[in-house]
C-alpha cells in the first residue's frame, strides 16, 4: 500500500508477521471456525496418516488474513513433515523451483504462497513434480544441454491464493483438495479474540470482545491487530483493562467505522457514489481514482464490500447499492439511477 498502514488493512507487513507468529494456532483443533474446510482437511490428514503416506496436494483460496498460511503450517505439523516456504513471486526462473524441488525430503510440505503469480515455465515444472514426483534438471547450456530426470520423494504441495480465478485450469486440477476460506462470523471472531487475549495474558472483557469482533471485517488478522491496539490504548490512556472503553477509544483513534471499514473501503465507496453517480464503473478506473493498484482494490477492499451488500459487481462494472449511500450518510440518488 502506498499509505501508512491502515489498522484494518487485511494484508500484513513483516513486523506484523512476527507479532502474528505468536498467535498462530499450531494444530487443527486450535484453528477457530471454517468448519467445512477444517472437517475436510481433518479427513484428508487422518486418512493420509493412517496410510502413512503424504496427503494429496492442497489448494487454499480466500481473501487475505483468513488463515491460509496458518493452515499450511498446521498441515505440516499434523503430518509431522517439515514445512518449506516459498512464493510465486520468489520463483523468478524455473531453475529456482528445480533447486527447491530437488532438495525436498520425504513428507515435506512445500508451501507456495501467491501461487497465482508463479512464472509460466515454473508452473509447467510444478505440474510434472506434482503429478509424477519428477523434475527434469537441465545440465549445461545451448545445444549441448541435456535434461536429467530426477525422481522426487513423496511430498505435498500446499498452494495459497487470494485469486483462485487466476489459476490456470491445469494447475488447479492437480490439487486433490481445494479449500475455500470464508469470512468469519462475529461469534467466531470473538473466539479468535479470546484465544489471542489469553495468549497475550490480557483478559478481554465480554462487551469489548463483541465490539471488536463486529468491527474486524470477518478477518482474524484484523481482529488480532485491533486487539493489540486496544491493549496499547488500555495501557497508555485507559485503566489498563481491555474493557469496552479501551475498545471504543482505540477504534476511534484508528478511524475504524461501525462496519469495520477503513479508509480505503470508504474511499472506494465515496468514489463510486460521489464521482461516478453510483456506477457502473470499471475496476481500473475506480482503482486509479482512489490511488491504488487494481489488485489491491479487488482483493483487499472489494470482497468485504460485496459481502456487506455495499457494492455489486455487474458485467458493466462496480455499482454502489442503496446501503452504501446510507452507510456514508449520503442521500440516495433518484429512482432509476440506482441499482436495486
Ligand atoms: N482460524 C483461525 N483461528 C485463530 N487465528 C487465526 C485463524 N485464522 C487466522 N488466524 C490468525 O490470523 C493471522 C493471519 O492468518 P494467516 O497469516 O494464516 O492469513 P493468510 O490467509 O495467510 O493471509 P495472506 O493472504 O495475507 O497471506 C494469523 O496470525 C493467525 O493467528
Ligand atoms: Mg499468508
Amino acid at each position: 500500500m502506498a499509505d501508512a498502514r491502515e489498522v484494518v488493512d487485511a494484508a500484513a507487513d513483516d513486523l506484523e508477521r512476527a507479532a502474528e507468529a505468536a498467535l498462530r494456532p499450531r494444530r487443527l483443533a486450535d484453528f477457530v471456525g471454517q468448519e467445512v474446510v477444517r472437517d475436510q482437511l481433518s479427513l484428508l490428514l487422518d486418512a493420509a496418516n493412517a496410510r502413512q503416506s503424504p496427503p494429496d496436494h492442497v489448494l487454499l483460496s480466500g481473501p487475505p488474513g483468513l488463515g491460509k498460511t496458518t493452515l499450511a503450517m498446521i498441515i505440516a505439523a499434523e503430518v509431522e513433515g517439515s514445512l518449506r516456504l516459498t512464493s510465486g513471486p520468489a520463483i523468478q526462473h524455473a531453475g529456482d523451483l528445480a533447486a527447491i524441488l530437488s532438495s525436498l525430503q520425504d513428507r515435506d510440505v512445500l508451501f507456495i504462497d501467491e501461487i497465482h503469480r508463479l512464472a509460466r515455465p515454473a508452473e509447467e515444472m510444478l505440474y510434472l513434480a506434482m503429478e509424477d514426483y519428477r523434475v527434469d534438471v537441465i545440465v549445461g547450456k545451448g545445444p549441448g544441454a541435456t535434461s536429467i530426470p530426477l525422481s522426487l520423494p513423496p511430498f505435498t504441495v500446499v498452494g495459497a491464493t487470494t485469486r483462485a480465478g487466476l489459476l490456470p485450469a491445469p494447475l488447479r486440477d492437480r490439487f486433490g483438495f481445494t479449500g475455500h476460506l470464508e469470512f468469519y462470523s462475529p461469534a467466531e471472531l470473538e473466539r479468535v479474540l479470546r484465544r489471542s487475549a489469553g495468549l497475550l495474558g490480557a483478559p478481554l472483557h465480554d462487551d469489548a470482545a463483541t465490539e471488536l469482533a463486529s468491527r474486524s471485517r470477518g478477518t482474524p488478522r484484523i481482529a488480532n491487530r485491533l486487539l493489540r491496539r486496544v491493549q496499547d490504548f488500555a495501557q497508555v490512556r485507559g485503566s489498563g483493562e481491555l474493557d469496552l472503553a479501551a475498545a471504543h477509544g482505540a477504534l476511534d483513534v484508528f478511524e475504524v467505522d461501525r462496519l469495520g471499514l477503513d479508509r480505503l473501503d470508504r474511499a472506494v465507496l465515496q468514489a463510486l457514489c460521489n464521482r461516478f453517480g453510483g456506477g457502473p464503473v470499471g475496476l481500473t478506473t475506480l482503482a486509479v481514482t482512489v490511488g491504488e493498484e487494481p489488485e489491491t482494490v479487488e482483493t483487499v477492499a472489494e470482497p468485504f464490500l460485496v459481502r456487506e451488500g455495499l457494492i455489486v459487481r455487474t458485467p458493466r462494472g462496480r455499482m454502489a447499492t442503496p446501503a452504501a449511500y446510507d452507510h456514508l450518510g449520503l442521500d440516495r440518488p433518484g429512482d432509476g439511477l440506482l441499482f436495486v
